[in-house]
């Protein structure tokens, strides 16, 4: 039994709709609700300001010893949540797939529209995700700024509000939809005059009352749920605007009397507390050999390591350098951009001086079509069938480029490197790639041979994560904002 609260966060009062639905299907948990409408909208803003914001909020939230984070913005959510998820050791959930998870269940025909601020339209995120999990849908996405203002200004059912929303739906009209997402956190509160403008036979998705089915699931598989009696589960609600209308939105909405309190949090970072020296650091690889080297140097130091594998999948960056640094830094920079972190990308290969430096850059790929680890390996010692063992000597080079998602500027970049020998016949059963076959004379066995640690203290990859170690946290605090 875990009796923190859940904490929720939107720009303003639209996170209550999916508050009242964590009403009805947790009522024993304690729940803490922050809106930030004294920035609102979050909208047009650039999506580095939402992420900026929304640390904020976070940052204020985490002050309360919240066990999960519901992001119940979709702005928010599309800006900011990869990275949440790869800072903060609690769950964080937001809407965007629960929503698009049911707009996929419910349409029968596949043309589902998406509503949501400009922010989350521009992102894409909604058809992107819902792509992703079903590539036939045909998804229309459009703005309506309009809609956020209206019910921040409680006029939900104004003549005015049933206009506006008439006039910003027409363009969805004749596009036979048969569901339509509301994909900010505001619309339910205009559900009536949605429903009224796009005609009963159109689906409407609150994400947010799907979000906390989510919620619900993640805090049995977390073990965290508060599944004790609770007779006075904890309510706090939290603006960082005016408290007076929030209470009166508030109270109407979920039919119970709200006393928001009035908080400031301009003060707080607009990073995770901890960035400047970061507990997660992403590896933008696939490779789970490299992987687990890297997460083995900086386990030491209490740092976690994910990979791309943690993460929804994601295109392949071409490795279409000619040395490692440039295939390391386009790996670095592409997966940065569309994962929006830092990353740490690895280039690295096997430098054999009888075979002019092959197989290089191409050590991956050494084997053509279909490569894999075994057949390099036979390729490589096809290739060396013919060389004596005394002219054998062979380099594994590896080259660390740490990059951020806004651009290459100032990537940073590391070399390491371990000489050897190919040997004819592989021994060990540990590491990956070439290892088996690649003999350390000073050690008298190959890296196969080697643990993850033992092979660190000499290896390429190892030397290399140790010049990045006096740097990279110096690199990641000069970017604190
Ligand atoms: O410590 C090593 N021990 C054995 N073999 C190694 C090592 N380090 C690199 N190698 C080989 C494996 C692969 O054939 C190539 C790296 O190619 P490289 O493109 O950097 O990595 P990858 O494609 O396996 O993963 P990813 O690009 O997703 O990081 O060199
Ligand atoms: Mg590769």
């Amino acid at each position: 039994m875990n009796t923190q609260p859940i904490g929720f966060i939107d720009s303003g009062v639209g996170g209550l709709t999916v508050v009242k639905e964590a009403l009805r299907q947790l009522p024993g948990e304690n729940i803490i609700f922050l809106g930030d409408q004294a920035r609102l909208p979050y909208g047009p803003r650039d999506p580095k300001q939402v992420r900026a914001f929304t640390w904020q909020m976070v940052n204020f939230l985490l002050t309360k010893q919240i066990k999960m984070l519901v992001v119940a913005c979709n702005t928010a959510t599309a800006a900011a949540l990869p990275d949440l998820r790869a800072n903060l050791a609690i769950p964080v959930i937001g809407v965007i797939v629960p929503g698009s998870r049911a707009a996929i269940r419910e349409t029968k025909n596949g043309r589902i529209g998406v509503i949501g601020t400009e922010g989350t339209v521009k992102s894409g995120a909604y058809a992107k995700t819902i792509h992703q999990k079903s590539a036939q849908m045909q998804v229309t996405s459009l703005a309506a700024p309009k809609f956020v203002p209206l019910v921040e200004s409680n006029e939900m059912q104004s003549a005015v509000a049933k206009r506006v929303v008439a006039e910003t739906l027409l363009p969805l009209e004749a596009l036979g939809l048969d569901t339509l997402v509301l994909g900010c956190t505001h619309y339910p509160l205009l559900r009536p005059l949605i429903q009224q403008v796009m005609g009963p036979t159109v689906t409407l998705i609150d994400s947010g009352a799907e979000t906390v089915s989510e919620v619900s699931t993640l805090l049995d598989y977390f073990d965290i749920a508060n599944d004790q009696p609770n007779p006075t589960p904890q309510r706090d609600f939290y603006t960082t605007g005016n408290a007076d209308m929030f209470d009166v939105i508030a109270s109407e909405w979920l039919g119970l009397h709200i006393a928001a309190t009035r908080v400031t949090i301009t003060d707080q970072p607009t990073t995770h507390k901890a960035a400047a020296t970061p507990t997660t650091i992403v590896v933008a690889s696939k490779n789970p050999g490299k992987v687990k080297e890297i997460a083995a140097m900086f386990a030491k130091l209490g740092v976690q390591v994910k990979s791309l594998n943690d993460f929804p999948p994601l295109p392949t960056v071409a490795e279409s350098g000619r040395t490692f640094e440039e295939n390391a830094r386009l790996k670095a920079d592409g997966y940065a951009k569309m994962l929006e972190l830092p990353v740490l990308a690895d280039d690295s290969g096997l430098c054999v001086a009888a075979l002019d430096g092959a197989p290089g850059v191409f050590s991956a790929r050494y084997a053509g079509r279909g490569h894999n680890d075994a057949a390099n390996n036979a390729k490589l010692i096809a290739d060396l069938a013919e060389v004596p063992q005394d002219q054998r000597q062979a380099r594994f080079v590896s080259t660390l480029v740490l990059a951020r998602p806004n651009g290459p500027a100032r990537d940073l970049v590391v070399e390491g490197h371990i000489d050897g020998q190919i040997v004819g016949v592989p021994a060990g059963d540990n590491g990956f790639g070439y290892d088996p076959y690649f003999f350390v004379p000073s050690i008298g066995k190959t890296l196969a041979e080697l643990t993850a640690d033992e092979k660190n203290q000499i290896s390429h990859r190892g030397n290399a994560l140790r010049a990045l170690e006096s740097r990279w946290q110096t690199w990641f605090k000069e970017d604190a904002q």
